[in-house]
């Protein structure tokens, strides 16, 4: 097992292009925000958005869109209701399942759409879903960023077992079945992220964290590194690795820190990461 240090931002994190447009960095589609969880697809959004995302997509209960235009003018917004078709088959990253609630329609139809060269990203009430009703994974580049519980329903390995690596790795296997293995963000105190051939620990953050939207502004930003990062491991890691050591930096003044701080403090965090050493 290796630690995730600062190092992965700064490999990962580079000075943008000169010759670049929107489109260079990504198209994301987030499928979030059930009418109780509006909140999370504006979370979403907004550290897509903040981490720097070409193009960003919200599909959400129409009762969500004035809110979410409100606080974020930079994201597109549509009803989650309506064909979302051409809009799957033009992202390059698809996040699905922040507060989608119990939307099984909409988390079905996504799924059947999906293409082997998308990432898919998949949180919250997605993952919950899935367990129930025994949805498997789409096609894609799978990441699942579960949290103790969430992780519990989907595998069936109790969170007193998940401290045995070989348990989840066990089950990750077992709901690949027939596709490639997904990356698996499994979200704690102390978090894990399983790659392929690897097992990275989380050993920055802590309590001032644990407050509802965190794990939304993760999976936004999940979404926004690798839209435009590759590999994608390396960028998934260096998500994971900035979130936590954003709020890190903030509690040394903050009791709590809020995910929307965490987002608004991306741009500066990124272009600090991107400055040669
Ligand atoms: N503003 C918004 O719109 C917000 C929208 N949200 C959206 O709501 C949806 C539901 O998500 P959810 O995580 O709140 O509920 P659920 O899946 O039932 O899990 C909670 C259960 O698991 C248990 N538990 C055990 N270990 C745990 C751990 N390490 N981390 C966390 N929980 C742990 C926990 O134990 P307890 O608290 O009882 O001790 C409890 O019994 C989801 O789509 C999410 O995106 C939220 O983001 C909030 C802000
Ligand atoms: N005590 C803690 N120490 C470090 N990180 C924490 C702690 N509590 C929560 N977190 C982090 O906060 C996030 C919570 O995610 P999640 O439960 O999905 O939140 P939500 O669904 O409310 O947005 C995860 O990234 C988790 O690692
Ligand atoms: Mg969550």
């Amino acid at each position: 097992m290796q630690t995730l240090s600062e190092q992965i931002v700064r490999n990962v994190v580079q000075p943008r292009p000169q010759v670049a447009h929107k489109g260079t960095f990504g198209r994301v589609l987030i499928v979030a925000g059930s009418q109780s969880f509006g909140g999370a697809a504006i979370m979403n959004a907004q550290a897509a958005v903040y981490s720097g995302a070409g193009l960003v997509t919200v599909a959400t209960d129409p009762s969500n869109k004035t809110a979410l235009l409100a606080r974020l003018p930079e994201a597109m917004v549509v009803d989650f209701n309506q064909d979302l078709t051409p809009l799957i088959d033009s992202a390059n990253v698809i996040l699905i399942g922040s507060g989608l609630g119990d939307e099984f329609f909409i988390l079905q139809k996504v799924f059947s759409r999906t293409r082997a060269d998308q990432v898919v990203i998949i949180d919250g009430s997605a993952l919950t879903m899935m367990a129930h009703k025994g949805l498997s994974l789409p096609a894609g580049q799978v990441i699942l960023t579960p949290h103790q519980m969430e992780w519990q329903r989907l595998s069936q390995v109790a969170i007193a077992d998940q401290g045995q690596a070989e348990n989840n790795q066990q089950a990750l296997q077992k709901l690949a079945s027939y596709h490639d293995l997904p990356i698996l963000v499994l979200k704690s105190d102390r978090t894990q992220v399983y790659l392929k051939n690897d097992l990275y620990q989380l050993t920055v953050g802590g309590p001032y964290q644990a407050t509802g939207g965190m794990g939304d502004t993760l999976a936004g930003m999940v979404a926004g590194f690798a839209a435009q990062f590759q590999p994608l491991d390396q960028a998934v890691l260096a998500a994971v690795y900035s979130h936590s050591a954003i709020a890190a930096d903030l509690a040394k003044t903050a009791y709590v820190t809020l995910p929307t701080a965490i987002a608004q403090s991306l741009p500066a965090y990124m272009q600090k990461m991107a400055q040669a050493d």
